[in-house]
């Protein structure tokens, strides 16, 4: 089935990343950003509205232009350091722009709903795989933001028949593998783009946060995950609506845990470059390991991850990075 579909943040990086899958699996995705963090010229597979999610009016008449059958949902803030220092633009940009939304998209008749959630909603649980059935317990603005939408989606299903794909990621990487799009934030916080700007030249150094943690190598280890894949994920996630099975949360990772000493090792490797890595303390907020340990997505939605081993994703970023120039 085809049809017009609102992403919210299709101007940022996952969101590009899944305008490009939705357009190549034949529907048309409609983007509405404000351009917080995103870019205009990442907008290459559909329509671009400007717009924010904080504007009631202006989201009745993105719905009433395109009639979308579902919405993905990717705007937010999500920098975890950010929603420590600063929990009101949290809690007032992602619920408030959030229940805007949801309510824009009832009104207008559009019931399906796919959301991008975090394993920051499990807070710091060191040494678990994380999955679908681990308690969440959020330890920050951000991750609590983002639990607190999840609740929200469950309780207007039950009260509005709102269905909803629920996905909950793990550290996202790489890029389109064709280098059209890839992940552009200013200030960049991301280790492997970070990592990347070294070895391009463009940053002296890497600091890797903190040696002293309880992991084999005292560095904190991620689950990465390849933009691409997590993009293919939303389509079977709207399928699965489409269907008209009921609404379900999907961990979205890739199962391995890589240390960031690991990834800046990696990154020599892809590159061949030297990356100056210093030592530096802590990050606040970081947990020690976030690993998903769920293969519920691959099971349910029949979701084949293909290019997230790491020296795939770092290959990927590299690519898209050099052929920008
Ligand atoms: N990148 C990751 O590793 C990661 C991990 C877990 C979850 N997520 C979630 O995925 C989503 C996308 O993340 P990203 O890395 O692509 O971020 P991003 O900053 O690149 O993209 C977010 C987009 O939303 C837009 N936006 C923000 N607030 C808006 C508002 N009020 N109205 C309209 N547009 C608005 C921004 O301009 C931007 O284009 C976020 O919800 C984030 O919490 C990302
Ligand atoms: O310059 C850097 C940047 C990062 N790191 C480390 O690399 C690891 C990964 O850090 P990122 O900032 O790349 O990613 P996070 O794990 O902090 O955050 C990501 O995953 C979170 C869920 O855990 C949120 O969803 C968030 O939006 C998303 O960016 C962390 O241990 C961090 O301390 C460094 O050592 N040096």
């Amino acid at each position: 089935m085809s049809g017009h579909i609102l992403v919210t943040g299709g101007a940022g990086y996952v969101g590009s990343h899944a305008c490009k899958a939705l357009m190549r699996a034949g529907y048309v995705p409609v983007t509405l950003d404000n351009l917080v963090t995103g870019r205009q010229d990442a907008v290459l597979y559909g329509p671009f509205e400007f717009g924010d999610l904080a504007d009631r009016a202006r989201l009745d008449e993105v719905f009433a232009r395109w009639q979308p059958q579902a919405v993905m949902h990717f705007a937010a803030f999500s920098e975890v350091g950010e929603s420590v220092r600063d929990p009101g633009k949290y809690w007032r940009a992602n619920v408030v722009g959030a229940l805007n939304l949801i309510e824009a998209a009832l009104d207008s008749g559009c019931r399906r709903f796919i959301f991008s959630s975090t394993c920051s909603v499990y807070g710091d649980r060191d040494g678990v795989s994380l999955d679908e059935d681990t308690p969440t317990s959020p330890t920050n603005a951000y991750g609590a933001s983002k639990r607190t939408i999840e609740e929200m989606l469950e309780q207007f299903e039950r009260s509005h028949g709102l269905s909803s794909v629920i996905f909950r990621y793990f550290n996202v990487a790489g890029a389109d593998p064709e280098g059209e799009i890839r992940e552009r934030h200013d200030p960049e916080t991301h280790l492997i783009p970070i990592v990347l700007e070294v070895a391009a030249g463009t940053r002296p150094h890497v600091q890797m946060f903190g040696q002293d943690y309880p992991t084999p190598d005292g560095t904190c280890v991620r689950d990465f995950i390849h933009v691409s894949d997590l993009a293919d994920a939303h389509v079977l996630g709207l399928r699965r609506l489409e269907r008209g099975e009921p609404g379900a949360v999907f961990c979205l990772g890739s199962g391995n845990g890589f240390s960031v000493r690991e990834v800046v090792d990696a990154a020599r490797r892809v590159t061949g470059c030297t990356i100056p890595a210093l030592i530096s303390g802590r990050r606040p907020g970081d947990a020690a390991r976030l690993v998903a340990g769920s293969s519920k997505a691959r099971r349910e939605l029949d979701w084949e991850p293909t290019r997230s081993d790491l020296d795939t994703m770092i290959a990927d970023a590299w690519n898209a990075l050099t052929k920008a120039g």
